[in-house]
């Protein structure tokens, strides 16, 4: 589904990320891992276009798509969910997840929402609630929701459960089986090992800006693993 070969790319004049070559099946949930600072973020910037001086390959689909704009990217059926989960902040659960669909019809938009609502039943309960006035595990339900209302085939998480309550993370990963189950293509970000082992198919490691392991997993999830000791656990 999406090919990175040779990736190099960055800031300005700074660069971050190094011939960096991975490959992302299709439905089936991958994962990029690393320490803080060491280029995921800086590589899903990269799928979107929104880095400098990108040179190799970056293939979705078996299209070159390097420096293609974000919407291009969005159009194309990839989804992200960024750090930070952004919402609309003044507007209510309901209202933020129409306003990123791209159904025509009214009634493709309540059924795109109903969708939602059965994937995270806690935000139907709040779905008049403004953006602002929800818990952080809710806002982050929110953002995937409006990720989703896209359509996408291919869905990006940044910091997918980071700093939320163990309930919600529950309900979050819950969610993501059940969208892989569906076939979707994740590639997640997290720092949770456990759920990502039981969750993922496909690990890739980060250090400074290059691809340093890739495995299974069983193989990530080795104590002894050269895994488990390039990212300090
Ligand atoms: N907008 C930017 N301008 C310049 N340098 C940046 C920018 N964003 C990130 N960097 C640098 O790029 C490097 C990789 O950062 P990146 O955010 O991709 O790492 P990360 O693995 O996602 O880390 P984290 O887990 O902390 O989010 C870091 O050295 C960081 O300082």
């Amino acid at each position: 589904m999406l090919i990175f070969d040779k990736v190099s790319a960055g800031y300005g004049q700074s660069p971050v990320l190094f011939d960096l070559s991975f490959d992302l099946p299709g439905a089936s949930v991958s994962t990029l891992l690393g320490k803080n600072g060491m280029g995921k973020t800086t590589t899903i910037r990269t799928i979107f276009g929104l880095t400098d001086r990108i040179t190799g390959d970056v293939v979705l689909n078996g299209r070159r798509i390097n420096g293609l704009p974000p919407y291009q990217i969005a159009r194309m059926g990839v989804a992200l969910v960024p750090e930070g989960r952004q919402v609309f902040p003044t507007l209510t659960v309901v209202e933020n997840l129409v306003a990123t669909s791209r159904d025509s019809t009214a009634r493709a938009r309540a059924a795109g929402v109903q969708s939602i609502f059965e994937l995270f039943p806690r935000l139907e309960e709040r779905k008049g609630s403004y953006a602002n006035l929800l818990s952080g595990g809710e806002q982050q339900m929110l953002a995937i929701g409006r990720a989703l209302m896209t359509r996408p085939r291919f869905l990006i998480l940044d910091e997918a459960t980071e700093g939320l309550a163990p309930t919600i993370r529950r309900e979050i990963w819950a969610a993501l089986k059940r969208l892989k189950e569906e076939h979707y293509t994740i590639l997640v970000i997290d720092k949770s090992l456990k759920p990502l082992c039981k969750l993922g198919d496909h690990h890739n490691i980060l250090r400074k800006g290059e691809m340093v392991w890739s495995g299974n997993s069983q193989e990530l999830a080795r104590p002894d693993g050269k895994a488990m000791a390039l990212l300090g656990v």
